[in-house]
């Protein structure tokens, strides 16, 4: 098992499957120790956070399960470290996903969003792009930058969000057949929702939005479907959509597409200062 002994904050890895090796390479050369977690018992060897690797979300499960660390990182999704999952490990991390696998598959949850796995295809559909960061992503600590590229491989979408997720970087791509049959459900069932709501108030019904996610009076991105949810999906006339692919909601990050496979550090670099604050914290208490 590859730990490291430099200085910097000690970042966990999950490594039941997919580019656990990348990840751990790269926060390695970025001063950080490490640990592969496999085992419930490893993520009690004092980690300042946890990274969920790209890969297969399913065949993560099916290991994960074998090996019992589900509730066990659970309960460390409530403890507050940070942890940052991308593609698989973002999947893992979301409170619901839609197009799974028949028979459904666990997930550890904790962040509040809805994510469409395999949103933009299989994988002669993967694309390298470049990114407009937002939010904390573009005023935070590591100062504004430009573009950062981004790779995505089989790689979900966020199509909803709660409103303690903020958006940190979205993406106008083609959705798979499967997908966009899956978000014009979404739609429908929003629509349903927002239409109850107004009978509820006693309100004429509004007519289905020419978009699907006309602003709000709030400025938020349309509304989801208790009202306090951000919709993270617009329609381009090319049959194009915008969707939201990397966010942020306190401790938790996650990144629909592969930071490990380009040369850019700044994702890995972002997540490092998010545990290196935490180490701190643990530090002095
Ligand atoms: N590159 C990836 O991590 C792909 C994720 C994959 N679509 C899944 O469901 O797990």
């Amino acid at each position: 098992m590859a730990e490291s002994v430099a200085s910097g904050p000690c970042i966990g890895i999950l490594a039941l499957q997919g580019a656990f090796e990348e990840h751990r390479k790269i926060v390695q050369e970025l001063g950080a120790r490490t640990v592969e977690v496999r085992l419930p018992d490893d993520l009690d060897k004092d980690l300042d956070g946890l990274i969920i690797p790209g890969g297969e979300s399913t065949a993560m499960a099916i290991v994960g399960a074998r090996h019992g660390i589900f509730p066990k990182l659970k309960a460390f999704v409530q403890g507050g470290k940070p942890i940052w999952g991308t593609c698989a490990g973002m999947i893992l991390l979301s409170n619901r996903a839609i197009m799974q696998k028949a028979g459904g598959q666990p997930l550890i949850g904790g962040l509040d969003v809805e994510v469409c796995r395999n949103f933009f295809g299989s994988q002669v559909s993967s694309f390298e792009v470049l990114l407009q960061l937002e939010g904390a992503a573009a005023a935070g600590s590591l100062g504004s930058r430009g573009p950062v590229s981004a790779v995505f491989i089989r790689a979900p979408a966020i199509l909803e969000a709660g409103p303690g997720v903020e958006v940190l970087a979205r993406v106008k791509a083609t959705p798979c057949a499967q997908a966009r049959h899956c978000v014009e459900e979404v739609y429908r069932e929003q629509q349903k929702q927002r239409e109850e709501l107004l009978q509820r108030e006693g309100r004429p019904s509004a007519p289905p939005p020419s978009v699907p996610t006309a602003a709000s009076e709030d400025g938020a991105r349309g509304r989801g479907r208790s009202g306090g949810e951000k919709t993270c999906m617009e329609r381009e006339e090319d049959g194009r959509m915008e969707v939201v692919v990397a966010v942020q909601q306190g401790h938790l990050l996650a990144t629909a597409f592969h930071p490990e496979l380009t040369p850019e550090r700044w994702w890995h670099q972002y997540f490092m200062s998010m545990c290196s604050q935490q180490a701190q914290t643990a530090s002095k208490k």
